[in-house]
C-alpha cells in the first residue's frame, strides 16, 4: 500500500507537489501521465525515498518513506539511470546478491530476449540498452513497489512493443504495483489498468482505465443541443468552431439524438482535456 497524506514539495520558491493525498492500494499497472514539469519525477522520487518531501507523509507498506529509510521496499529506475561502468553479466550478479527475491531467471531470459551482451561494460551500451538493463534490474527486483520513469524514452518502437510485453509478463509473473510514467499515451493503453493524471503538482484523475473508455465522451452540435444534453454531466472541456460546440465530458453519456454527434475519447484526448492549459504550465 502507498499512502501519500498531504504531501507538498517546494523547491526554493517553487511548490512542486501541492498538498497531495492519494492512496494505491491494490497490485496493478499504472500509468502517471502529465505534462512537462508536473511533477511526476518529483513524486516518483518522493515514494522511492531518493528526496525528502516538505511536508506531509508517505508510507510504503506502513514504513514512512524519508532519504533515511533503509528497505523502504521501493525499486526506482529514472530514465538516463546510472551504473557503475561494469559489464551487464556482473551488474545483474550485484542486484541479485542485494535484493533477497531477486528473479534470476526472469532477469536472464530478459536478457536474451533484447539480446543483450553481458560483456559489455554499461557505458558502452546505446540508450536505449541502458535503460533496458536498468528496467531488468528494477523488475527483477521483486521488489512490492516498481517506479519506472519514462522507461520507453530511448527506445524504438519494436523495443517499445517488447517493453509493454515485457511489463505485462513481469506482473503476471509477480502482481505488485508498478508505477510507470510516460509521454507515449496511446502505446500503454493495452498495458496498464489504472491511470494517475498530475498537473501542475496537483492529481487531477485517478481511476481505472475502463472508467475512460465508459465515460470520455465528446458530443457535438448546434451550441444549444449540446448545453441541454450536458446539463447535469460532468464537463471536462469544450470547443467552439462556428455554431458548432463540442463538449468533453466524462459522465455517462446522453442518449444518442439525431442533432448530436457522441464519439468515445482516445486515452490521449482525456488527458488533453484532463490538462491542455494554454499558455504553458503556470505556477
Ligand atoms: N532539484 C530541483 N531543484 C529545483 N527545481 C526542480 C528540481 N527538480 C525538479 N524541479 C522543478 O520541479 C518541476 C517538476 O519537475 P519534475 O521533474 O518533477 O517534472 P516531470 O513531470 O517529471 O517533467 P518531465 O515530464 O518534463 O520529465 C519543474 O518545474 C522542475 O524544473
Amino acid at each position: 500500500m502507498i499512502e501519500l497524506k498531504q504531501v507538498t514539495k517546494q523547491y526554493g520558491q517553487a511548490t512542486v507537489l501541492k498538498n497531495i493525498t492519494l492512496s494505491i492500494g491494490e497490485p496493478g499497472i499504472y500509468c502517471l501521465l502529465g505534462r512537462n514539469g508536473a511533477g511526476k519525477t518529483t513524486l516518483l522520487k518522493s515514494i522511492a525515498g531518493y528526496q525528502n518531501i516538505t511536508s506531509g507523509s508517505i508510507q510504503v507498506d506502513g514504513k514512512t518513506i524519508t532519504t533515511s529509510t533503509l528497505d523502504t521496499g521501493v525499486s526506482y529506475i529514472e530514465n538516463f539511470a546510472k551504473h557503475f561502468n561494469l559489464p551487464v553479466r556482473k551488474l545483474l550478479r550485484i542486484a541479485s546478491e542485494v535484493n533477497p527475491n531477486y528473479d534470476d531467471d526472469f532477469a536472464s531470459e530478459m536478457m536474451e530476449r533484447f539480446e543483450l551482451d553481458g560483456k559489455k561494460k554499461f557505458h558502452h551500451l546505446s540508450l536505449g540498452m541502458k535503460t533496458m538493463v536498468s528496467t531488468i534490474i528494477c523488475l527483477a527486483s521483486n521488489k512490492e513497489v516498481i517506479l519506472l520513469d519514462e522507461p520507453v524514452l530511448g527506445f524504438d518502437a519494436i523495443m517499445r512493443v517488447e517493453f509493454y510485453d515485457m511489463l505485462t509478463e513481469s506482473f503476471q509473473k509477480h502482481p505488485r504495483m508498478i508505477i510507470v510514467s510516460t509521454h507515449i499515451i496511446e502505446e500503454i493503453a493495452k498495458t496498464i489498468q489504472k491511470l494517475i493524471i498530475i498537473d501542475k503538482g496537483s492529481i487531477r484523475f485517478f481511476d481505472t482505465l475502463q472508467a475512460v473508455e465508459t465515460k470520455a465522451f465528446c458530443i457535438s452540435g448546434l451550441q444549444k443541443d449540446v448545453e441541454a444534453a450536458t446539463r447535469n454531466l460532468n464537463i471536462i472541456g469544450q470547443d467552439a468552431v462556428g455554431g458548432l460546440v463540442t463538449s468533453y465530458i466524462f459522465d455517462n453519456p446522453p442518449e444518442q439524438t439525431a442533432s448530436l454527434e457522441i464519439q468515445p475519447l482516445s486515452l490521449q484526448d482525456f488527458f488533453i482535456q484532463m490538462v491542455g492549459h494554454k499558455g504553458g504550465v503556470k505556477r
